[in-house]
Parts: structure tokens; C-alpha cells; sequence
């Protein structure tokens, strides 16, 4: 029904937003040999005709006001239909949230990116995120096992963050058990135009982890900038990183050259505070920055009764949110670190 625009236009974005929880699957061959497969409002594939061995996951949208990041997919989406990009390697793309997007908000009823691992199956709650993150979960799942084992898989989960940041574009690394950390990702997000890197020190609920803990994937959330609604978005900022991804999803391989830990701010996560009361509030105000460091002692949060002082010298805050619902991480602190053995 949908194919002809599609095939015409390659706006998948808006054909999405225009079915906010369903679109029929549908399929299609390009002029280059590419394969389209619509698996569902949001999700869209692209399989090479002789693809090379990386399978990789582009998601954004994962919350709907993070708009940068869908601008991004955007563009690349209609270029790949448009035939003005040709792929080396099977890419995924999914636009998480679509009913979120057109309200402009971060979730319609719960964020989506607390819902994954089979967090979504718990507790007895139905909701339309909760069908959403089962549903990704499949798509991403079929993708990264419908061809055979062994292959190089990568997941990168594109957002912004609510805040200012002092260091402008950062990403997270989910917890890898123990497993050691990769400087050619470091390098890769470097590229991209992020040179700061959060290592997460347990497991979590959300997308990237999914794809690092469930299928080895180098995956990570990505943080390019701050929250803006679409048209307020300078995209010069991010030439860098659709550069990149460009390079990622044609090139048989990319080449960074010589790793040089002088490039990286790098940061491991200290604490993980969650709200846990109604009263539950920041001392410092909305315009406080992520990475924004405090004095050993000083007030961080208080929940209740319970206040949270800074541990050690410097101890500094990513995504402060005080209007988290109850149980759900409220603010992360990190203290700086260096490459070392853990990373190969
Ligand atoms: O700025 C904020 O407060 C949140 C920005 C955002 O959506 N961040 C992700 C990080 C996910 C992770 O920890 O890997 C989130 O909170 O879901
Ligand atoms: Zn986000």
C-alpha cells in the first residue's frame, strides 16, 4: 500500500510517525541489489546484495524528543533508498518511540529505555512501550541470528541528553562482566566526534546493554549534544558523526590509524542514585551541566531522609532527573580513569 512513496520518497521517518504502533511488513528490491525489508512502523532493513561481515544496529528515537539523532537516521534512510548511498554490510534501523515523536516528549506512559532485557514482561504492566520493547527486542534478535553465527555485530543507540553537558557529546559503555574494554570502539566514537566514554559498572535495562550482554555486540548509547525540537538542531554539529556512520555502513573496514589515550576523557560510573521517595530533589538547578564535578562532601541529592554527599573529590553528575518514576535512577556519578590493561 505504502511501497510506492516509500520507493519514491525513501521517507521512512514520516511514514512512521504516520503509524505510531504498526505498519504491515513489506519488501522490496533497489536498483543496486539491496534488499528493503519494512518489518514494522520504525524498523526498517537493508541486506546488500553481497554484504560484508558486519551486521549492524542503528536505533534512535529510542525517547522522542531526542530529535538530532532521528535527523541523522533520517538522512541516511533516504539516501540508502534513494540509491545515493550504497551499503557494504545488512543494517537495521529503527526509530524506537514513533508515538513519542510526534508528541515531542521523552515517552508517552514509560521510558522505553527501562524496559528491555525482558524488564518489559515484569511487574503485570501492559502498555504500548512495554509491546514496543518486546517487539525490538525480536527485531534485533532475527537480525543478528538470521545469518550464520560468528559474524562482527555492532549496536549503536543514538540520543541526546536532557541537560548541557561540559563535555558536549559523550557515550556510555555498558557493563561487559568483566570483559575487557575495546580501543578500536574508542576509536570509532572518536571519529564520530566523542571523545568521552562512561564504562557502566552493572547491568541495566536498557537498549544498548540488550544488544552487548544478549549478543556481544559492541554497543553503546550515545549521547550527541542536548535535546532540541526538530528545526533547532545545528547539524554542523554532527557532521562528524553522520560522516562515520556513513563510513560504517559503506566501507568494507575502517581505519582510525595509531590509538592515543591522550584523545579520551574516560569515566567510570561511581554510584548509581535512585529515586526512591516522592520528595526527592536536587540542590543544584536545572542549568547545572552533566560532568559538572562536586567537593567531597558536598550535597548531591536528597531522597526523603536520606541525603547523598559527594564521596571522593570531583565526583561528578550525568542525568540528574528528579521526575523519574519511583525506583528508577534518578542520577549517576563518575570519576575520571585511565586506559590501562582492561583495555585491548
Ligand atoms: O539526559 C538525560 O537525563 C537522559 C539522556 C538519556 O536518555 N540517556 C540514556 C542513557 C542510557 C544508558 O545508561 O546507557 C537513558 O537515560 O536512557
Ligand atoms: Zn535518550
Amino acid at each position: 500500500m505504502y511501497l510506492e512513496e516509500l520507493k519514491r520518497t525513501g521517507d521512512f521517518l514520516t511514514l512512521t510517525r504516520n503509524n505510531e504502533f504498526h505498519l504491515p511488513a513489506e519488501q522490496f528490491t533497489l536498483s543496486n541489489g539491496t534488499q528493503v525489508d519494512v518489518i514494522d512502523t520504525g524498523v526498517i532493513q537493508f541486506t546488500p546484495a553481497q554484504y560484508g561481515q558486519k551486521d549492524i544496529v542503528l536505533s534512535s528515537a529510542i525517547h522522542g524528543n531526542e530529535t538530532a539523532p532521528i535527523e541523522i537516521c533520517d538522512e541516511l534512510i533516504q539516501s540508502i533508498i534513494n540509491e545515493q548511498l550504497e551499503l557494504k554490510h545488512r543494517v537495521l534501523f529503527i526509530f524506537g518511540n514513533p508515538k513519542s515523536i510526534n508528541i515531542g516528549e521523552r515517552f508517552v506512559e514509560e521510558n522505553l529505555n527501562r524496559l528491555f532485557n525482558g524488564t518489559h514482561a515484569q511487574d503485570g504492566v501492559d502498555n504500548q512501550e512495554r509491546k514496543r520493547a518486546a517487539n525490538l527486542e525480536r527485531y534485533v534478535t532475527d537480525f543478528f541470528t538470521s545469518v550464520e553465527d560468528g559474524r562482527y555485530r555492532c549496536h549503536y543507540d543514538l540520543h541526546t541528553a536532557i541537560r548541557g553537558s561540559k563535555n558536549e557529546k559523550f557515550a556510555v559503555y555498558p557493563f561487559l562482566h568483566g570483559e575487557p574494554w575495546k580501543k578500536s570502539q574508542l576509536q570509532f566514537l572518536l571519529a564520530c566526534g566523542v571523545n568521552t566514554v562512561l564504562m557502566m559498572r552493572s547491568a541495566a535495562t536498557t537498549f544498548s546493554y540488550f544488544s552487548s550482554k544478549q549478543f556481544g555486540a559492541d554497543a553503546f548509547t550515545v549521547e550527541l549534544g542536548q535535546v532540541k525540537p526538530f528545526g533547532e538542531n545545528d547539524m554542523s554539529r554532527f557532521a562528524k558523526t553522520k560522516a562515520t556512520l556513513i563510513a560504517l555502513i559503506s566501507q568494507e573496514k575502517l581505519d582510525f590509524g595509531k590509538f592515543n589515550p591522550d584523545d579520551y576523557e574516560l569515566f567510570q560510573v561511581h554510584r548509581t542514585i535512585n529515586r526512591t521517595q516522592e520528595d526527592f530533589t536536587f540542590p543544584f538547578p536545572d542549568s547545572a551541566e552533566n560532568f559538572t564535578g562536586f567537593a567531597k562532601g558536598e550535597l548531591l541529592a536528597t531522597d526523603g531522609e536520606t541525603r547523598y554527599l559527594a564521596e571522593v573529590e570531583g565526583e561528578a553528575i550525568i542525568f540528574p532527573n528528579a521526575n523519574v518514576a519511583l525506583g528508577q535512577r534518578a542520577l549517576l556519578t563518575v570519576i575520571p580513569m585511565e586506559v590501562d590493561e582492561r583495555f585491548v
